[in-house]
């Protein structure tokens, strides 16, 4: 049975935690499905496995080649498409465009844009009217790198009132979960409490209501992770042992044999 928005809203009210990773391609998105993750991401944080330095350059067409990819390995989870950069900040009228290239093009069931009150709050509202559900994504938001870098935010009383208010406000607009980023833990604690959407924390301590994590941080598939993840195997290491091992045996007329 594929996973629904609805039951992951049960899945808080049950306690049970929720698992989401992201994924780029076929292969990959089919492995996390088959392993039980609750909901798939196709992050903007794919970036970085195409070689960007940032999620800023990556295009919507881009993003919906892979989501497509990773749609046509998944069965049971939940697949939702990150919107790029300038994909909806722009108007209403541009997040519809993109948000219903995402829904109608790939087959994911939802859509995730970063940003909070008062700017995204109008726009979500509208994505859900029409129909997408839609996941917010406050806290650390790396579309604003160059306004905010990469630190924790919500460090002041001030900065964690704000972000507990705009997680209030995305909730009243529509999303039906929301990612929390590198925010301290009793904040994130705070905003799961209050709110009846599942909180999904990423560097936002051990109490929300499910976790995420960018998957090739998890594999160790490149060379620098953020501080808050958290490496479970070394893909850089096995792969390069694989391709030594196959380069060896050609070399010495071993394989094939
Ligand atoms: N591989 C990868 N994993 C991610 O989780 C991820 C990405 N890429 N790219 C998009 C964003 C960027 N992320 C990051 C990347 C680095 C830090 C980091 O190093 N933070 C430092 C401060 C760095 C600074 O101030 O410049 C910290 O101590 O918080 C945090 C989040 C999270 N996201
Ligand atoms: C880290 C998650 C929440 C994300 O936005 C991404 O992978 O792009
Ligand atoms: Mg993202």
């Amino acid at each position: 049975m594929p996973v629904t928005t609805q039951q992951l809203i049960q899945f808080k009210q049950q306690g049970r935690p929720i698992v989401a990773l992201t994924a780029w391609d076929y292969a990959l998105a089919q492995i996390l499905d088959v392993a039980g993750v609750d909901l798939i991401l196709v992050g903007d944080s794919m970036s970085v496995v195409l070689g960007y330095e940032t999620t800023l350059p990556i295009t919507l067409d881009e993003m919906l080649y892979h989501a497509k990819s990773v749609r046509r390995g998944v069965k049971r989870a939940l697949v939702v498409v990150d919107l790029p950069f300038l994909t909806y900040q722009e108007s209403i009228q541009q997040a519809m465009h993109s948000a219903g290239r995402a829904i109608k093009e790939t087959g994911a069931q939802a859509v995730k844009l970063e940003g909070g009150y008062p700017a995204m709050v109008e726009t979500i509202a509208r994505l859900v009217q029409a129909g997408i559900p839609v996941m917010a994504h406050v806290g650390l938001t790396p579309q604003s790198l160059h306004q905010i870098g990469l630190r924790q935010q919500g460090k002041t009383e001030e900065a964690a009132q704000r972000i507990f208010h705009e997680a209030i406000a995305l909730e009243q607009a529509g999303a039906f979960s929301i990612v929390l980023e590198h925010i301290p833990a009793d904040l994130a604690l705070q905003i799961t409490q209050k709110l009846r959407i599942p909180t999904i924390g990423i560097g936002a301590g051990v109490n929300c209501d499910g976790q995420v994590l960018v998957t090739s941080d998890v594999l160790g598939l490149l060379e620098k992770q953020p501080p808050f993840a958290k490496v479970y195997t070394n893909l850089r290491e096995t792969i390069t042992k694989a391709v030594q091992d196959f380069s060896v045996e050609v070399r010495e007329r071993k394989f094939p044999q």
